[in-house]
């Protein structure tokens, strides 16, 4: 994770997993310490983007791939820390979504007070196409985003949307080139 300051206040975080920003249990840990440093320092507002061509490919497969039953443990904590910290952040708190941003990377854009995202992108929850269904409070970031019944729609056929259909039903705030 790298930390830009804009000015005294706003700050630019950047996540810097190459090649997709695939949330490791090490870069959750350090999104949610870099956000906890920032609200500590007096920083009123952070802009969460990434440094590639992709925002966030969700959770790292890779790692969940037979694991222990303490490291799925201590991964999960940490998800949840990473959610808690950023929806419940003092800090404003604006997702620049640059590039692809499915399950868990959409999960952390909506976690977010606004949402601008690059064209040609695509954002969502798509954890049903490999027969898993997101947990409760990706479900309920969804249905406080886009309302309850577009939400099951779009959770029960693991819809990706372009941004386009993305701004077309509430779940960002804004195109940006
Ligand atoms: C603790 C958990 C316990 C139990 C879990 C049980 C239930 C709960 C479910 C929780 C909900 C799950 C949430 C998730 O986030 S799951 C992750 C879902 N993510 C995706 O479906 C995205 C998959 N990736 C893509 O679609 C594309 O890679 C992407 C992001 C559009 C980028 O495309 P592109 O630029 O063309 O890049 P490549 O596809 O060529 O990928 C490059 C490289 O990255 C690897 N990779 C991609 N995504 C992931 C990932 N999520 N984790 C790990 N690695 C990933 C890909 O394999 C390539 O690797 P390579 O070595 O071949 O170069």
């Amino acid at each position: 994770v790298t930390v830009e300051m804009k000015s005294s206040k706003v700050a630019i975080v950047r996540m810097n997993r190459p090649p997709v920003n695939a949330l490791s249990k090490d870069l959750m840990h350090g999104l949610r310490r870099t956000i906890c440093d920032l609200e500590d320092n007096d920083v009123k507002g952070i802009v969460l983007t990434s440094s590639s061509k992709v925002f966030c490919a969700g959770l790292d497969l890779a790692e969940l791939l037979n694991p222990t039953q303490e490291f799925v443990s201590s991964f999960w904590k940490e998800l949840q820390g990473l959610w808690i910290t950023l929806y419940s952040s003092r800090l404003v708190t604006v997702a620049a979504v640059n590039g692809a941003a499915p399950a868990a990377g959409c999960m952390l854009a909506l976690s977010c007070d606004y949402r601008m995202m690059s064209s040609k992108n695509v954002i969502g929850m798509n954890e049903t196409k490999f027969g898993l269904f997101p947990p409760p409070w990706f479900v309920e970031l969804m249905a406080d985003t886009v309302g309850r019944r577009k939400a099951e729609m779009l959770l029960l056929q693991g819809t990706l949307l372009s941004t386009e259909d993305a701004l077309a039903c509430g779940m960002i705030d804004q195109i940006v080139e």
